[in-house]
C-alpha cells in the first residue's frame, strides 16, 4: 500500500470529501469511531480516558472519541489544550456536540492546570497529528514533557503528537506513545528507527479514503500488505516435481560459525526450493549432512573451482552466500569465484558483504538485481557515506539500489527493500524478539529459497521479507519474544505460508 505525504494525506482527504457522499465532519466521525472500535475491543468497560485534544483536527478526533467513548458507557474526562485561540471548524463542531451532551471538557491554558490523572487510566493523545510542521513550543511542549512523565499507557490518535508525519524531526519534542492508532496507512516517520519509536506499536485503521486517488498518487514509499502479497505468492500445483521448483545453492560456513550455515539451509529448504545444495568447508560436511539430511552437501576446498564441485550454474536458480562464511582469504576466494561462476541475481548476506566491504571493486561485478540484506552497521560498512539519520540514510539506500541496480533490503523494525526503479518498501511484519543470532542467516536461506522457484528478484524481495516476518510473529506467539531463536522461525515458515494460503480468495488458489 502506497505511503503518501503529508500534502498528498490532506488531498486525499480533500478528495474523498469531494468525490463521495460524506463531508468533512462525518470523515472525522469515521476516523473516530475506528478509534473507539479498537479502544473498546481492548480495553473493559470500568477502564476510564483522559483525553486530550488540540485546537486542530487532531483535536477534533479526541473530542469525537470522548462523545463515542461516553456513549458507550465509559468514564471519560476531556481536556483542552488551549494553545491557540481558533478551532479547526470540524473541531469546532466536535466540542460543541460534547458539550451538548453535558460533558464536562476542561480548559488548559497554562501548564498550572494540568491535573495529574488516576496511573490505571489511559490517556489518549490527540493534541497534534498530520498538521506537526515546525516543533512544539509553548503550551504544547509543556503538555508532551508532562504527559511523557506520567505513569499511564499513552494512546496517540493519528501520530503521537510533536512528531511530523515526513520530512526532519530532530530536536522536535514528541509524545512517547505505547500505543498509536494511525488513519489508513503508515506515515513515513513511523516507519524509520529514530521517529518511530516514538510511536510504540502502530494499528493501522482503515478509514476508507477514496482508492482512485490513493492509487492515482505518485509516491516512492509502500508498505507491503497481505493484499500485495497475495499478488506475488504462488501456490504450488498437481502434477509438478522437484524440478518444477528449482535448485537452490548456498555457499557459507566456516571454522565455528556453521549454525550460521544450518540456519540458512533450513530456511532454503522450507522456503519450497525442489533442491537445495550447500557448499561448506570440509569440517561442516559432517554438520550439515546430520542437521539437514534434505540438503545436498558439496566440499568447498581451498583449491576447488566452483564449476568443478558444483556443476554448471545453469543447473541452479538461486544462489546465497555469506552467512557464517567469515573474512578469510579464503573466503574471499570463494566469494570471487561465485561472482564469476554465476551470472543470475543472487543474495549476498553478512560476510558476503563484510568483504564487499572490504574490497568496494566488487560491488560493480555483482550481477544486476542481486538481493543485498545488510543491516545498519553493514550498510554502513558498505557505503561509508552513510549517515545516522533516517531519511538520509533512506535517500541513499535508494540512490545506491538505482545506481548499482541492486536491491538493498536494510534490515531493521520496519525492512526496507529498496528497489533498482527507486522504489521502496517497507515490511509490516516482524517483531523485537526477531533482533537476536542467526534471525538473518534464515532471512538469506528463505530468499534463495524464492528465487530458485523463479520468482522474480523483486518479488523474493517482498515475500521473503514479509513471510521471515510472518514466521517471526508467529513464533514470537508461540514462544514469547524474549525467549525467539532463529530456529524458531524457521519451525514456523510452513505455518506463514499457511496464512498466506489462507488469506487468498478463493481464484487465487490456483496458480496457472
Ligand atoms: N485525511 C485524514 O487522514 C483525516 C485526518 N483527520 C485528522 O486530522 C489531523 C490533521 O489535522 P490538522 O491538519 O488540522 O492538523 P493538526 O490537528 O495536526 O494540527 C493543527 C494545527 O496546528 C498547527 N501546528 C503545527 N505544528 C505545530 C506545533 N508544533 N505547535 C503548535 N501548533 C502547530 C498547524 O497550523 C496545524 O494545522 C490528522 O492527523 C487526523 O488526526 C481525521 O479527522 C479525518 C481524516
Ligand atoms: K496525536
Amino acid at each position: 500500500m502506497k505511503i503518501l505525504l503529508t500534502e498528498q494525506i490532506r488531498a486525499a482527504d480533500a478528495y474523498t470529501i469531494a468525490h463521495e457522499p460524506i463531508a468533512s465532519i462525518d470523515l472525522m466521525e469515521r476516523a473516530a469511531t475506528a478509534c473507539v472500535q479498537w479502544l473498546t475491543t481492548h480495553f473493559a468497560a470500568n477502564i476510564g480516558f483522559q483525553i486530550y485534544c488540540g485546537m486542530g483536527n487532531n483535536g477534533g478526533d479526541g473530542l469525537a472519541i470522548a462523545r463515542l467513548l461516553l456513549q458507550r458507557g465509559y468514564r471519560v474526562k476531556c481536556h483542552l489544550i488551549a494553545y491557540r485561540d481558533a478551532f479547526s471548524p470540524d473541531c469546532e463542531t466536535n466540542f460543541t456536540r460534547l458539550q451538548s451532551m453535558g460533558a464536562d471538557v476542561q480548559t488548559i491554558r497554562e501548564p498550572n492546570d494540568f491535573q495529574t490523572p488516576s496511573p490505571d487510566e489511559v490517556a489518549i493523545d490527540a493534541v497534534l497529528g498530520t498538521g506537526t510542521h515546525r516543533p512544539a513550543d509553548g503550551l504544547v511542549a509543556a503538555y508532551i514533557a508532562w504527559i511523557n512523565q506520567l505513569p499511564n499507557i499513552r494512546i496517540a490518535i493519528d501520530l503521537p503528537s510533536g512528531l511530523p508525519a515526513d520530512g526532519p524531526a530532530a530536536g522536535f519534542l514528541t509524545v512517547e506513545a505505547h500505543i498509536t492508532l494511525t488513519f489508513e496507512n503508515y506515515k513515513l516517520n513511523l516507519l524509520l528507527p529514530h521517529t518511530g519509536k516514538y510511536a510504540g506499536r502502530v494499528h493501522v485503521l482503515p478509514i476508507g479514503l477514496n482508492r482512485s486517488f490513493w492509487e492515482a498518487a505518485d509516491t516512492p514509499y509502500h508498505t507491503i500488505d497481505e493484499a500485495l502479497i497475495q499478488q506475488i505468492y504462488r501456490p504450488r500445483q498437481p502434477f509438478t516435481h522437484k524440478g518444477s521448483y528449482g535448485h537452490a545453492v548456498l555457499i557459507c560456513g566456516s571454522k565455528g560459525k556453521m549454525g550460521a550455515a544450518v540456519l540458512a539451509t533450513g530456511a532454503c529448504l522450507r522456503s519450497g526450493a525442489g533442491l537445495t545444495t550447500i557448499g561448506v568447508p570440509p569440517e561442516g560436511y559432517a554438520i550439515l549432512q546430520t542437521t539437514h539430511p534434505e540438503a545436498l552437501c558439496t566440499i568447498l576446498d581451498p583449491v576447488c573451482h566452483l564449476e568443478d564441485v558444483l556443476g554448471p550454474a545453469s543447473r541452479y536458480r538461486g544462489l546465497g552466500i555469506g552467512p557464517g562464511l567469515g573474512t578469510s582469504s579464503l573466503a574471499l576466494h570463494h566469494l570471487h569465484q561465485a561472482l564469476d561462476w554465476y551470472r543470475n541475481p543472487m543474495v549476498l548476506d553478512a560476510d558476503a558483504l563484510n568483504l564487499i566491504a572490504q574490497h568496494p571493486e566488487l560491488l560493480t561485478r555483482i550481477p544486476p538485481h542481486s538481493l543485498l540484506t545488510p543491516h545498519p552497521k553493514e550498510f554502513e560498512r558498505l557505503f561509508s557515506s552513510a549517515k545516522s539519520d533516517d531519511l538520509e540514510r533512506l535517500n541513499l539506500l535508494r540512490t545506491k539500489a538505482r545506481e548499482l541496480q541492486l536491491i538493498l533490503i536494510l534490515k531493521d523494525h520496519h525492512t526496507c527493500i529498496a528497489l533498482p526503479d527507486g522504489t521502496c518498501y517497507f515490511n509490516t511484519t516482524g517483531n523485537p524478539g526477531m533482533a537476536t543470532g542467526g534471525s538473518g542467516d534464515v532471512l538469506t536461506g528463505l530468499l534463495t529459497g524464492l528465487l530458485a522457484q523463479g520468482y522474480e528478484p523483486w518479488q523474493a524481495a517482498l515475500l521473503g521479507v514479509y513471510l521471515h516476518g510472518l514466521a517471526g510473529d508467529l513464533a514470537a506467539a508461540a514462544h514469547s519474544e524474549e525467549a525467539l531463536l532463529a530456529g524458531d522461525i524457521i519451525t514456523h515458515i510452513g505455518k506463514a505460508f499457511q496464512k498466506i494460503y489462507q488469506s487468498l480468495p478463493p481464484q487465487k488458489r490456483y496458480y496457472l
